[in-house]
């Protein structure tokens, strides 16, 4: 994961002080981007050791169109608690929008069914796009998350908000743009969670995965993650791990976890951080 260590280096040697949202301080950088070539291994960082069973629950629960933390609680998950309502809720976030997005006069467009159909018929598509930055659900900003999705609103905006795929030469390739980059904390659950979707994806429609293409806006370090990124710098990267998929799934939607193994992770020791809330 030269790519990843390459991103903390960048931000870590150039990154500009900001205030943010959260009031923690962050050093960041404006427009990055990393590819990740997917037949060299399953992108996973292993300068620190990552909890990819986090990872491939939330992917889940993302593609079922859910939106309330119960599902990921009852699986021991518990990265979205700080923000989620008494009752789990997060207002319409990433499930709605990727499964039902509500559009005018009460039309349901789900993205992900849709973008499964133009792969498989019009792979040559420019328009293979899913997008869950809908202005018309975003949070008021004078008001907590949790209150916000009490009111219908999302809890946070989407931070991973527009995806494309691409096929070329039988391969899938996915690019996302991610608006804002949490790198110590979010973006190595980014880079695994949206290699591991490309892949699901070129599965289920008789693709081989090509490249995931992750672009960044807001790239930063949380003030009290340098400590924690520079132990990270002074590691060495180690071979990437290899990810099976029972290729017996051939419905995106009926991927388990138990469809999933990761094989020979090598990895330091995990890093622990404060997320900023
Ligand atoms: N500041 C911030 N950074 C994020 O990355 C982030 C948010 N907020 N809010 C919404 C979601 C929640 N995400 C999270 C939340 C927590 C962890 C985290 O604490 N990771 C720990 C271990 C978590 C576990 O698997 O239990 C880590 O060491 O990676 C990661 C991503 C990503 N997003
Ligand atoms: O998948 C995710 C979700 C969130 N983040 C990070 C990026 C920021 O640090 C915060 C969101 O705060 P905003 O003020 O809304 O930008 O969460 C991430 O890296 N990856």
């Amino acid at each position: 994961m030269k790519q990843y260590l390459a991103l903390m280096q960048h931000v870590y040697e150039h990154g500009v002080y900001r205030n943010d949202r959260t009031g923690t301080g962050s050093y960041s950088v404006f427009g990055y981007q990393m590819r990740f070539d997917l037949q060299q291994g399953f992108p996973l960082i292993t300068t620190k050791k990552c909890h990819l069973r986090s990872i491939i629950h939330e992917l889940l629960w993302f593609l079922k169109g859910d939106t309330n933390i119960s599902y990921l609680q009852e699986n021991g998950v518990s990265i979205w608690n700080e923000w989620a309502t008494d009752e789990g809720e997060l207002g319409p976030v990433y499930g709605q929008q990727w499964r039902s997005w509500e559009g005018a006069n009460g039309e349901v467009v789900d993205q992900i069914s849709q973008l499964i159909h133009d792969i498989k018929n019009n792979p040559d598509s420019r328009r293979l796009v899913v997008s869950a930055w809908n202005p018309t659900v975003l949070p008021d900003t004078s008001l907590s998350p949790k209150d916000n999705a009490a009111m219908g609103k999302q809890a946070l905006p989407p931070c991973h908000c527009l995806f494309q795929f691409y096929v070329a030469n039988g391969e899938l390739s996915c690019q996302l743009y991610q608006r804002s980059a949490d790198i110590f904390l979010g973006v190595p659950f980014n880079i695994a969670s949206y290699a591991l979707l490309t892949m699901m994806i070129a599965q289920v429609c008789d693709l081989q995965p090509g490249e995931f293409v992750h672009t960044l806006g807001d790239a930063h370090l949380y003030a009290n993650h340098l400590e924690q990124a520079k132990t990270q710098l002074e590691r060495k990267p180690l071979p990437l791990p290899l990810m099976r998929i029972n290729q017996d799934v051939k419905d995106l939607f009926a991927f388990t976890f138990e469809d999933f193994s990761l094989e020979k992770y090598q990895f330091h020791p995990h890093i622990k951080a404060p997320i900023a809330v």
